[in-house]
């Protein structure tokens, strides 16, 4: 049986896995279907092509830049620590390279073994004093090191939280910005490592820089020798990367349909079904597919790295004896002496191991400056769809709502018929308005566009005479209160639960006790074990479980609490047993009584009697408007369902 959300749970085919360019292959096995994204997904194809080492030396300054923007943004005394101690630490590697080689050339001159001795005393302790400040500004940059780290992970991830949370609802249900949000969210942790990577790639350029001066000084071939013996590492740092860049994109869905599927074998809210209808083994069976076939994607990576290193390393032995060799020839020629030539080892040693670090670094660097290129995209992508600030003003006290030749239509939805089709309604304020119409009729989805969380595609939305399509959206949802039909079951306190209706407004007891009141949730309060303090969690020491209707109740509290002008309530009573069902209907009328513009989602008729004004929607379309008396009158569509529900209430009094 398969999941549905296209999560791979074959190994890839032996073509697949001779693909260097995978990355499409996969995808495309991944969604069943070509690519259709226009966001994100191409971008990291480019972004992985550019992992050459052309590319890398292009932007080896923009990505140290980057990386001190971040620490610099973080902590700015500790990225200062970092910076000069580094900076230091390159310097002090120099000097006592220089210091050596000054050493070397004393002890080896023609004086006595007691002059040349005290000759090289001062170049002996020259290196002490450097190898000592050096130590010490060593534990001075890993301390600052050490600070900035943390703090850069958490600006970056609060940055990516704000924008995530920021961004149109429309955008958060696309696939596409979704993946962008999955990939984007290893960003933080790279931002993190880049600033400890720019360190000791700063240190080992440095450091490096000295040892080619003092190679160049001492003999011109050396220069190139050092080159010759760090390029095979290089390439094999550089393949490597690349593959994993690819690998990452290519799995990065599948790994999330992974976590999700051992997440729902864990959650709470799954378990009974997954033990009555033993949905355990199947879940199991998939996740166990759907790990093997990325371990072979992991055993593939491993065994080409493996291969590459191989490779590198026969280049880099090459290399190396090339380097001694000529090294001894020019010893044996005369062509230099013998303290040069120690002191030449020194440098090509000192020399290769920078050079190594600092080609292994900077791919790991340029590695995850692509994750943190991922994370810069989707602060682009979410800025390019957040939600609007400032606008119009709305009216302060406005006579009604007007939905006029409206027509919604979901983003890519395969549907033929728009969920909303031409609409054309009247919402009266301070009245109760009830939307009534079979499943799927449009109902929520006239709500939503309502309170601004879609906006139509054609007509407008008027609020007297200001069209909401300018209007300022904050203030438009400072005016609704909402209790969706899947409202938020908070994981906090009871007393958080009703007060999160409105996060800005100060929580005072009057304002909860009287919210509490107005839902009638009073008994569901005084029966918790800690009354309004005690944690709505099971899963955690001192939770409880509330049952659906006791949730509705504090939803309906929360919807109160809120204050909004216009209370949305879609199916208020779908899990309130009967007597509460008319209590929480009577309730809902007083708030309208008190002012309050009400608009009612329901599917039971006989509550909709008190509604002052009735809109009836089939497949997306307003059928009939008016009073539910009138709409009974005139035997449409209300009627006919009215009496459906009438009879079957008749027919199970005969039963009895
Ligand atoms: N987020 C969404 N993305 C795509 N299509 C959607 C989405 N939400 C709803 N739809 C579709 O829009 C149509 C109208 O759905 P809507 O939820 O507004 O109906 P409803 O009248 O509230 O139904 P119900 O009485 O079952 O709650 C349906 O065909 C539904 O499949």
């Amino acid at each position: 049986m398969r999941l549905g959300w296209g999560a791979r749970t074959t190994a890839p085919t032996a073509q697949e896995k001779a693909s260097t360019d995978a990355t499409s292959d996969s995808e495309r096995l991944l969604f069943g279907g070509p690519l259709r994204y226009d966001t994100g997904w191409a971008k990291h194809e480019e972004a992985a092509l550019e992992l050459d080492f052309r590319a890398m030396v292009r932007r080896f300054p923009a990505l140290i830049a980057s990386s001190l923007r971040l620490a610099w943004g973080a902590d700015r005394q500790a990225a200062r620590v970092m910076v000069s101690a580094e900076l230091g630490r390159g310097l002090a590697q120099a000097v006592s390279l220089l210091a050596v080689n000054s050493v070397l050339g004393r002890l080896m001159g023609d004086a006595p073994m007691e002059e040349r001795l005290r000759q090289a005393v001062p170049a002996l302790i020259t290196v002490a004093c450097v190898l000592s400040v050096s130590a010490l500004l060593r534990s001075a940059s890993l301390y600052a090191t050490g600070r900035l780290e943390p703090k850069v992970e958490r600006v970056a991830t609060e940055q990516y939280l704000e924008r995530a949370a920021s961004v149109e609802l429309a955008a958060i249900e696309d696939d596409a910005f979704h993946k962008l949000l999955d990939t984007a969210q290893y960003g933080a942790a790279s931002a993190r490592r880049m600033v400890s990577l720019a360190t000791r790639v700063m240190n080992a350029g440095i450091s490096l820089v000295a040892a080619a001066g003092v190679l160049t000084v001492l003999h011109p071939l050396l220069l190139p020798l050092l080159v010759t013996m760090t390029l095979p590492s290089a390439w094999s740092a550089l393949t490597n990367a690349r593959r994993r860049y690819r690998s990452f994109h290519a799995w990065v869905q599948h790994a999330r349909a992974g976590r999700l599927l051992s997440s729902l074998l864990t959650e709470a809210r799954a378990a009974p079904e997954i033990r009555v209808h033993g949905v355990g083994p199947f879940l199991l069976r998939h996740f166990r597919a759907m790990s093997q076939s990325a371990e072979t994607e992991q055993t593939r990576l491993a065994r080409l790295a493996a291969g590459t290193s191989l490779v590198a390393a026969a280049w880099t032995g090459i290399a190396t004896a090339a380097a001694y060799t000529t090294l001894g020839a020019l010893l044996l020629t005369g062509a230099m002496s013998l303290a040069v030539a120690g002191t030449a080892v020194i440098a090509i040693r000192t020399g290769s191991a920078n050079l190594n670090t600092l080609v292994l670094e900077v791919t790991e660097l340029h590695e995850n400056a692509l994750f943190v290129g991922d994370l810069e995209r989707m602060h682009k992508e979410a800025s390019n769809r957040t939600v609007p600030v400032g606008g119009t003003e709305l009216p302060a006290e406005p006579r009604e709502i007007r939905f006029e030749k409206v027509t919604f239509r979901y983003p890519k939805s395969a549907k033929e018929r728009p969920a909303l089709d031409d609409i054309t309604l009247s919402i009266p304020m301070g009245k109760i308005i009830a939307l009534v119409g079979e499943n799927g009729s449009g109902k929520t989805t006239l709500v939503k566009l309502l309170a601004g969380l879609y906006a139509p595609q054609q007509g407008t939305i008027w609020w007297d005479d200001v069209d909401t399509a300018g209007a300022d959206r904050q203030q438009l949802a400072e005016r609704i209160a909402m209790l969706a039909q899947d409202f938020k079951r908070w994981p906090f306190t009871a007393k958080v639960n009703i007060a999160i209706g409105r996060p800005s407004a100060e929580l005072t007891e009057e304002r909860l006790a009287r919210s509490v009141g107005e839902a009638g949730a009073g008994e569901v309060v005084a029966d918790l074990p800690h009354g309004l303090e005690t944690l709505l969690v099971r899963v955690f020491t001192g939770g409880h479980e509330l049952s659906g209707g006791q949730w509705q109740r504090l939803g309906i509290a929360r919807a109160a609490y809120r204050r909004g002008g216009i209370l949305i309530v879609d199916e208020p009573t779908a899990a309130l047993d009967a007597r509460a069902e008319l209590e929480v209907f009577d309730r809902i009328r007083a708030l309208a009584g008190s002012g309050q513009t009400v608009i009612l989602i329901t599917h039971r008729l006989a509550s909709v009697r008190h509604a002052d004004l009735v809109h009836v929607l089939q497949g997306g379309r307003l059928v009939e408007s008016g009073s539910p008396q009138e709409l009974l009158d005139s035997g449409g569509v209300y009627a006919e369902l009215y009496g459906l529900q009438a009879q079957q209430f008749a027919r199970d009094a005969v039963t009895e």
